[in-house]
């Protein structure tokens, strides 16, 4: 099976080094800028150590099986580089709501699949990407045809030494892990705290039930049914991260654009076409895009 990699960032490397270094047929599809680097090799450290030197390409080849690791705001423009051939599956792996039903919109629905990723990268250059911790990817597709099909990429995962699972609802496993991001992701961003603080600070632990119980009403407005508890579920991510800077942390360290748009952006949009008012995601949304200004302005 022929398999390609989009974004050689933190996620995509991890997912490909993993992979090639298991034998199997691998290109990693990066930035003009980055191919020359990844060229001499990409490796992972930290909870696993591995190295590998995959196909290097800066288009996306003919594949069976696509894995796209861009940030939420990026799969648009990623998808469109890609003609699948007929029967090739094409995985959107990203944190938030939207993007998969982007890419379905433009390479056609009956390719698209949705992969929730339970790991903790850090990107530490072009080819070199630190693990923190990995747990499992949730596969699952809207689209009944694929989900049928999603066994060979389960495989090729398992094959890759990673934990992967079929989900019945992959829209339920997308909203288990966003009640976390929503909450995590931008409260960190904007307190410039590691994730552990947000349960040692009484204000900030009452915010995050403010943000994530109100999400809550909407996915149960939406008829979304989760295996989790919204809010103890969001306490347990933040144990058992305390010590993470959140990836949005870091992007508004590196003033980077966030995926705010994709997490507490969405929560608001779906509330207020459900009829379910978001108060405490409207005021964060508008932080972080205030902080977006910000950064991306120069001299403030
Ligand atoms: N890192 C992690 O541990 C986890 C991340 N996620 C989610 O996974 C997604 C990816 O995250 P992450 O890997 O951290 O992000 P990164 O920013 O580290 O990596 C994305 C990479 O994709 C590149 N890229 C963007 N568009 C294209 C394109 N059209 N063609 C080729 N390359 C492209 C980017 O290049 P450039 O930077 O030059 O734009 C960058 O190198 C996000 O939605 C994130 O929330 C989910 C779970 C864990
Ligand atoms: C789980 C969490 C919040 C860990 O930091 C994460 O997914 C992120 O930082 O984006």
């Amino acid at each position: 099976m022929k398999i390609s990699v989009v974004g050689a960032g933190a996620l995509g490397t991890f997912y490909c080094a993993m992979l090639s270094s298991s034998g199997q047929d691998v290109t990693l599809v990066c930035r003009e800028k980055d191919a020359a680097a990844l060229s001499k090799g990409i490796q992972v450290t930290g909870a696993v150590e591995v190295s590998a030197t995959p196909s290097i390409a800066t288009s996306v080849p003919s594949s069976d099986l696509v894995l796209v690791t861009v940030k939420a705001y990026d799969v648009g423009d990623a998808v469109r580089g890609i003609k699948p051939k007929p029967g090739a599956i094409v995985v959107v792996i990203h944190n938030g709501l939207g993007p998969d039903e982007a890419a379905a919109s433009i390479i056609g629905k009956g390719h698209v699949a949705v992969g929730v990723s339970y790991s903790g990268v850090t990107f530490m250059g072009p080819g070199n990407v630190r693990l923190a911790g990995y747990t499992e990817t949730v596969l699952g597709s809207v689209e009944p045809e694929v989900a049928t099909r999603l066994s060979v990429v389960r495989e090729a995962l398992e094959k890759a030494g990673l934990k992967a699972r079929i989900a019945g609802d992959i829209r339920a496993a997308q909203w288990e892990k966003l009640y976390a991001n929503i909450a995590i992701n931008p409260v960190t961003a904007i307190t410039g705290l590691n994730n552990g603080a947000l349960l040692e600070v009484p204000e900030l632990k009452a915010l995050v039930a403010n943000v994530v119980n109100e999400a809550a009403q909407v996915s149960k407005a939406m008829g979304i049914v989760t295996s989790v508890d919204p809010l103890e579920n969001t306490y347990k991510v933040i144990r058992d991260t305390s010590g993470n800077r959140s990836s949005m942390l870091q992007d508004v360290t590196r003033r980077r654009r966030t995926e705010i748009d994709a997490l507490n952006g969405k929560v608001c949009e779906l509330g207020q076409k459900h009829g379910v008012p978001t108060p405490y995601n409207d005021t964060i949304t508008s932080l972080i895009k205030g902080i977006e200004h910000k950064n991306m302005v120069r001299g403030q």
